[in-house]
């Protein structure tokens, strides 16, 4: 089995913005394109709670669906992500990428969820319980919280 690298040419990292490293684009990024493949490593649970969550790994790790032996049915797992896949800040409001777990490739896939302006940056959704002091919680209205929820969710 092999796994397609796709990635754009258009990325840089800026170190010292409000929440740290961040990736901005370096010219326009259409609508749909993958923007990065992220390999994951996978974590045994032992490991996860024992270690890994009492360190700055935390940080750097997704929740990963395992398939339990009962067709259908999935234990939660943690996998860190390697790459650029760690580097995605956290936008509520401003989120321009999507990103979709290949359960079997062991990899995320990033896409652009609209244009992406020269200078923008790329930002994903966490989703709504994060482990951080949001910056821009500040610039949320009262009443958008369920519609990022649901924007959180959406498949691409
Ligand atoms: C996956 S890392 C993203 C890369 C990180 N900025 C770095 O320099 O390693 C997640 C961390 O970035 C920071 N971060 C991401 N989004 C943020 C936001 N909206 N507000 C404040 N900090 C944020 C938090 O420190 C969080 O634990």
């Amino acid at each position: 089995m092999t796994v397609p690298l796709q990635r754009v040419d258009c990325l840089k990292l800026i170190l010292d913005t409000p929440k740290g490293r961040g990736v901005f684009a370096t010219r326009k990024i259409e609508a749909g394109t993958v923007v990065d493949t992220a390999p994951v490593i996978i974590l045994h649970k032992e490991q996860f709670d024992n270690y890994i969550q009492h360190s700055l790994l935390l940080h750097y790790s997704y929740n990963w669906p395992i398939a339990c032996e009962t067709p259908g049915k999935y234990t939660i797992h943690q996998a860190v992500v390697l790459g650029l896949g760690s580097m995605f800040n956290h936008s509520s409001i401003r989120q321009n990428i999507g990103w979709k777990r290949n359960l079997e490739k062991e990899v995320i896939v990033y896409t652009a969820l609209r244009d992406i302006a020269e200078g923008e940056e790329l930002l994903i959704s966490y989703g709504s319980h994060l482990t951080f002091e949001d910056v821009e919680a500040a610039q949320m209205k009262e009443g958008e919280e369920d519609v990022i929820d649901i924007l959180a969710r959406i498949d691409i």
